[in-house]
């Protein structure tokens, strides 16, 4: 029989909050701990005027409602969330080695070996894989939406763009262009492959330094996208180029399903290595 989870009712006296961890879109994440338990974890703080200034509660309400019902290691977890007059506040894990971006621009060439990239690709794709099965679609993977824990494993976080899946709304473009998939930027009714789609796109990244499509803007980076045609340095293994070849597809169906992303060959390859070059990558990222 399943453990009913108790529902706590949360307020700002439980815990004890700390330095801002940085600024989303609609408030801001401040590392704090939880007195009682001690446990740190980090608080996502968000002002009522501004949301309903932004017309963005509903995109709130869907984040928590979605978040908090998604358990996986994977993903970073919805703990709860309470208000008061002025605020909302969202009760999230702390990933204490922070964002991929941050970490990937820490790096020379702003690039990870094939065994890390390969990790973050399985683990990401075993998150998605849990979403997907419950409906959920992300739609808005890229290196700041993945946070990583003291042992380097990935957490996907911000479903603030999430879905489930039925009602594949349009909504507006905004924030970096450079992970959507083609569909997206014809704004035509998309489905789970935009996730996998990104997939793609960040392993590309991990491996090059940068994404496929950068450094293009506006009407071009929209037609490079929809003619779906990157160039794969030759520094990049062939393995890794098969994989990314078979993830970025224009027809989304044409993409290789998750399960196969999680057994691919490549993936495969690199998994025997992965302990020892954990152990190394954690060295090079500061304290
Ligand atoms: C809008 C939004 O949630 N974006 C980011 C900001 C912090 N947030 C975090 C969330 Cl939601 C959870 N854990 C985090 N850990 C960190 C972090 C750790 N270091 C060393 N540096 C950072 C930064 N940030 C978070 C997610």
């Amino acid at each position: 029989q399943p453990q009913a989870r108790e529902e706590t009712c949360w307020s700002l006296d439980d815990f004890d909050v700390g330095r801002p961890l940085g600024k989303g879109k609609f408030g801001n994440v401040f590392i704090s701990r939880e007195k009682k338990t001690k446990r740190i974890i980090a608080l996502k703080v968000l002002f009522k005027t501004q949301l309903l200034q932004l017309g963005v509660s509903h995109q709130l309400k869907r984040e928590i409602e979605i978040q908090y019902h998604l358990r996986h290691p994977n993903i970073l977890t919805l703990y709860g969330y309470f208000h008061d007059d002025k605020r909302v506040f969202v009760i999230l894990d702390y990933a204490s080695r922070g964002e991929l971006f941050n970490v990937l621009q820490s790096q020379p060439g702003h690039k990870v070996s094939e065994v890390i990239a390969a990790r973050f690709v399985r683990q990401l794709a075993n998150a998605l894989k849990y979403c997907h099965s419950k409906g959920v679609i992300h739609r808005d993977i890229k290196p700041e939406n993945l946070l990583l824990d003291s042992k380097l494993n990935l957490k996907l976080a911000d479903f603030g763009w999430s879905v489930v899946a039925d009602h594949s709304k349009r909504h507006t473009l905004c924030g970096t262009m450079d992970y959507l998939a083609p569909e997206m930027v014809s704004n035509q009714p998309h489905d789970f492959n935009v996730d996998i789609w990104a997939i793609g796109i960040l392993l590309f990244e991990m491996l090059v330094g940068y994404a496929p499509f950068a450094n293009q803007t506006g009407d071009k980076l929209i037609a490079r996208i929809k003619e779906c045609k990157i160039y794969i340095p030759q520094s990049v293994s062939d393995g890794a180029s098969r994989l990314i070849n078979a993830i970025i597809k224009k027809e989304p169906q044409e993409r290789l399903p998750l399960a196969e992303i999680m057994t691919h060959p490549w993936i495969q390859d690199m998994f025997p290595r992965e302990e020892n070059e954990v152990r190394a990558f954690l060295q090079t990222l500061t304290k």
